[in-house]
């Protein structure tokens, strides 16, 4: 057993020791017999034997929301698997841990159910890496051709795809990937002839999309490492944004649009498409969507990736007299939309990243009526100068809320900063009437609350199937995932796919894979967000530009990612949720030809997602407490301007900032308005006085004046919290750092600021903070549950597909597009809240010995509940960060036991 650094007797446990090796991986499930063929395992040497599991209907319409007396076999069935990691016993469940065990714990006994909480990525010391497998390439399976009725024949995104198109020339890339120089976008041609560079284009050469000439052919025998460019340039075709679009005769346009404006007849819009894009029709749902923008009604559209929801504003931006402002969630998106605009509609944005100039030039051209489309983050709602920019006589048409679920608390994705985002303010703000939520993943629960939040009718709802039908999907319960990750990727279809990415959970596994496929001559790198962003951008390029096969990534590449030839996708891991798993597997294929997208799951992961869904739990004590230090003012605090540093509060009420800003926003947005939030700030400022003395200049300066009130001196310097100086003398907080810039100007001090803190007035002093905190730890926790049950869905419809599937319904070998499509649709359209099964709920028999004796050992702390699951989980937390906890012999012992 490991020594730990803990000498206070934590290492004896109840529990047997972990093994210090671990067992050998049984052997791998995913391929036999150089066939690549998955098969649903029957038995392992540390697996139940599936063989009594119920046999699943053979309704395809069964589904989980089937009221039928028999259980769907996708929700029961889990129960009786058993994955190879999975010892077969007593499963100890997180969230069962015995409350009356824990209520001895004095200062916090006022609760009831010990409920848990992990915290952030635990990023666990990565396992040895798994040996590259022979080279020897399985051969395709015999007779397993495409025979799914639901199945599209489509040109396959293979390497060397039979239909060879005549080479063409490459245009050098020299790109600079998503960080680029932002406002460019002034030059005003009349004609817009085969540019090279949209308006809207902000790179000096930009991202490029690429068309194919003829698919690329790698080297023979796989011989394709980093060095050895796999990008041979003949046979690719690369065009800017610009340049795509066919050759542009402004009179043409005008003349379209103004057709289109007189009367937006379906003949109109479609003469519209052809002149801007090129394209011959409409797909499915954009017209609908946009006739029903252009007559001023709010929509909520439902397309899938990579279905053209873009074109649903961009062409009603060209038609109506306002303009456009498109709500995005990430700035890298915005960018990309950005440059994707044709380069006739004038865009601009407004992100955090820009200088104060830059935000005052776009601020003036949108002032100017030069910016047809705006493009800003949820936050700028906070901004005083942006909104004002709105009372001014600027007319707004069209509000687009781009990934609309990121405001439904029940959605994959939500951001506390989207729920500011409701009809009313903005009508209220934008003095807008129409607006267009877009998503490509929501379930019934989630469309309804973003709905209800925009104030779209029910009727306005265009929903079309939420998956594209090129993709092939399959799935593979896998004992050693690299091992079998490194089969698949060299079998067919795998072996012969240019472009593919690979999902995966944890930043240290990308760089792990990528590490591993190019020791297996397979160009690869890894993209996550710990990687400075002008290398993600480098990499992005590379995969762009076909100079790089393999993107191992972690949820933080796609998104705006519009590379149409990705021919497959494979998920290292099991995504979070059915939303996340459509949204990744929808980065394949968009060019339309056969994609294929793997999943190789296995129980360990799932266990231990299911451990991180509770990382943003928190107990109604701490809520309680948070609530007390943000109205610490008191009763007469109405009005006042208050702070609360993150890094600090954080620790202290050991929650993660995001759930922080999610309480804060609650408290703004709820039924009460009990504080109005205003943009992040750092508000600890150190002083030194230079000129003039600091009394004199008090006499003339009450800033200064209040500041000397106010603050403590340090070895000569002031220090002092800025909100605090604004509230004594009744100004903002923003107008003191303006005026602080103005005696730095005239060189009178220099100061630097720091602690990054919420900022908000107070509105109303909540009467009761018991019920108030009750209410919203009641709220935290069903978001929770909401987000667990999504995980569980997602490995249902796996394990389903692995496991259980008869293929009896167009599925076969390693294919399982119809059952899975079936589930995913299913899940989308039912209720979220029918019953999910799980394959949690037992509890370890060592439970209460080992939390006794990890109590006794850390006698000198103090741990709620929910800190032990935690740390028994070997998830980090605030105030429990692994820095120091992993150090004990409990970290992460109940995840092992998983
Ligand atoms: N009517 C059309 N005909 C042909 N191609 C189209 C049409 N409409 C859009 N496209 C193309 O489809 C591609 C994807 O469009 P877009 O990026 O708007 O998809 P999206 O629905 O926003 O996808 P995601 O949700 O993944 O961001 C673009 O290259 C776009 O030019």
């Amino acid at each position: 057993m490991e020594s730990d650094s803990d000498s206070d007797g934590s290492h004896i446990s109840a529990t047997p020791p972990r093994d210090p090796i671990p067992p050998p991986p049984p052997p791998p499930t995913l391929l036999s017999s150089n066939k690549f063929r998955f098969r649903a395992r029957a038995s392992s040497s540390r697996s139940t034997p599936t063989s009594k599991s119920p046999k699943p209907s053979s309704d395809p319409k069964l589904s989980p929301q089937d009221p039928s007396p028999t259980p769907s076999p996708l929700y029961s069935l889990p129960f009786q698997i058993r994955g190879p990691s999975l010892p077969n016993r007593p499963i100890p469940t997180l969230e069962t841990l015995p409350a009356r065990h824990l209520s001895h714990f004095a200062s916090f006994s006022k609760l009831r159910r010990p409920s848990l909480n992990f915290q952030d990525d635990p990023s666990p010391p990565p396992p040895p890496l798994p040996k590259a497998e022979s080279d020897s390439v399985p051969q395709e399976p015999k007779g397993e051709s495409v025979n799914s009725a639901n199945f599209v024949k489509r040109r396959p995104n293979l390497i060397g795809g039979n239909a060879p198109l005549p080479p063409v020339k490459i245009r050098k890339c020299g790109g600079e990937g998503n960080f680029v120089k932002l406002n460019m976008n002034r030059s005003s041609k009349r004609k817009f002839v085969n540019r090279g560079r949209g308006r809207n284009s902000y790179a000096s050469s930009g991202r490029k999309s690429y068309r194919r000439g003829r698919r690329r052919l790698r080297p023979e025998g796989g011989n394709e490492g980093e060095n050895n460019s796999v990008c041979e340039e003949d046979g690719l075709v690369a065009e800017s944004a610009g340049q795509r679009q066919k050759k542009y005769d402004c009179d043409l346009v005008e003349a379209a649009v103004s057709s289109a404006r007189n009367e937006p007849s379906d003949e109109n819009l479609v003469r519209l498409l052809k002149v801007v894009y090129g394209y011959n029709s409409f797909r499915d749902g954009q017209l609908e969507a946009i006739r029903m923008v252009l007559a001023g009604e709010s929509t909520m559209l439902v397309l899938p990736t990579g279905a053209g929801k873009s074109l649903c504003y961009q062409l009603p931006a060209m038609v109506l007299p306002g303009i456009t402002v498109v709500v995005s969630p990430l700035v890298a998106l915005m960018i990309d939309q950005l440059r994707h605009l044709p380069p006739m509609i004038r865009g601009g944005l407004l992100c955090s990243s820009q200088t104060a100039d830059e935000v005052s030039e776009t601020l003036r051209q949108l002032q100017e009526g030069t910016i047809r489309v705006l493009f800003v983050s949820p936050e700028r709602f906070l901004n005083a100068e942006f909104l004002s920019v709105f009372s001014t006589n600027l007319s707004t048409s069209l509000v687009v809320v781009d990934e609309a679920h990121c405001i439904s608390e029940w959605s994959h994705n939500f951001r506390p900063s989207y729920t500011r985002l409701r009809a009313s303010m903005l009508r209220a703000r934008l003095n807008v009437g129409c607006i267009l939520a877009m998503t490509a993943t929501a379930t019934t629960t989630t469309l309804h609350s973003v709905m209800s939040a925009l104030a779209i009718p029910q009727t306005n709802l265009i929903q079309k199937a939420q998956l594209r039908d090129n993709l092939q999907l399959s799935v593979s319960l896998s004992g050693n995932r690299m091992k079998d990750l490194l089969m698949l990727i060299k079998s067919s279809p795998f072996k012969e796919v240019q472009s593919i990415i690979i999902y995966c959970k944890f930043q240290y596994e990308t760089d792990q894979i990528s590490r591993c496929l190019c020791d297996n001559n397979i160009s690869a790198k890894s993209y996550h967000s710990g990687i400075p962003a002008k290398d993600r951008s480098r990499t992005q390029e590379l995969f762009c530009s076909n100079k790089i096969r393999v993107v191992v990534a972690t949820v933080a590449f796609g998104m705006g990612l519009d590379k149409q030839d990705v021919g497959a996708v494979i998920h290292y891991r099991l995504p979070e949720s059915l939303e996340e798993y459509v949204q990744e597997i929808g980065r394949a294929g968009r060019d339309g030809r056969l994609s294929h997208c793997h999943l190789l799951f296995d129980d360990d992961t799932y266990f231990k997602l299911r451990s991180l869904m509770h990382s943003e739990g928190v107990d109604e004590f701490a809520v309680n407490k948070f609530l007390t230090e943000v109205f610490s003012n008191g009763k007469n605090s109405q009005g006042k301007v208050c702070s609360l540093v993150k890094e600090s509060a954080s620790r202290k009420f050991d929650m993660k900032e995001e759930v922080m800003l999610t309480l804060l926003t609650h408290l703004e947005l709820g039924e009460v308005q009990y504080l109005c939030l205003h943009p992040q700030m750092n508000v600890t400022c150190t002083l030194n006085f230079h000129n003039t003395s600091p009394v004199l200049l008090a006499e003339k300066d009450r800033v200064v004046a209040a500041i000397l009130k106010k603050s403590e001196t340090k070895q000569g310097q002031y220090v002092f919290d800025i909100p605090t100086v604004a509230n004594s003398i009744g100004i903002t907080a923003i107008d003191l750092s303006n005026q602080l810039q103005n005696l730095k100007f005239k060189r009178e001090i220099t100061y630097e600021v720091k602690d990054p803190a919420y900022c908000y007035t107070i509105m109303e002093v909540p009467g009761d903070f018991f019920s108030l905190s009750a209410h919203l730890t009641k709220w935290l926790s069903e978001v929770e549950i909401c987000k667990v049950r999504k995980l569980d869905a997602m490995f249902n419809a796996a394990a389903f597909a692995a496991n259980v599937c008869e293929k009896m319904h167009g599925c076969y070998g390693c294919q399982h597009t119809p059952c899975l499509q079936r589930n995913i649709l299913d899940y989308f359209n039912g209720e979220d809240n029918s019953d999910i099964s799980n394959k949690m709920g037992q509890s370890s028999p060592f439970l209460r010995a080992d939390i006794k004796v990890f109590l006794q050992g850390n006698s000198h702390a103090k741990f709620t509940p929910r800190a032990v699951a935690r740390i028994m989980h070997g998830i980090a937390s605030p105030a429990y960060p692994s820095t120091s906890w992993s150090k004990t012999h409990f970290w992460m012992k109940l995840s092992w036991l998983c």
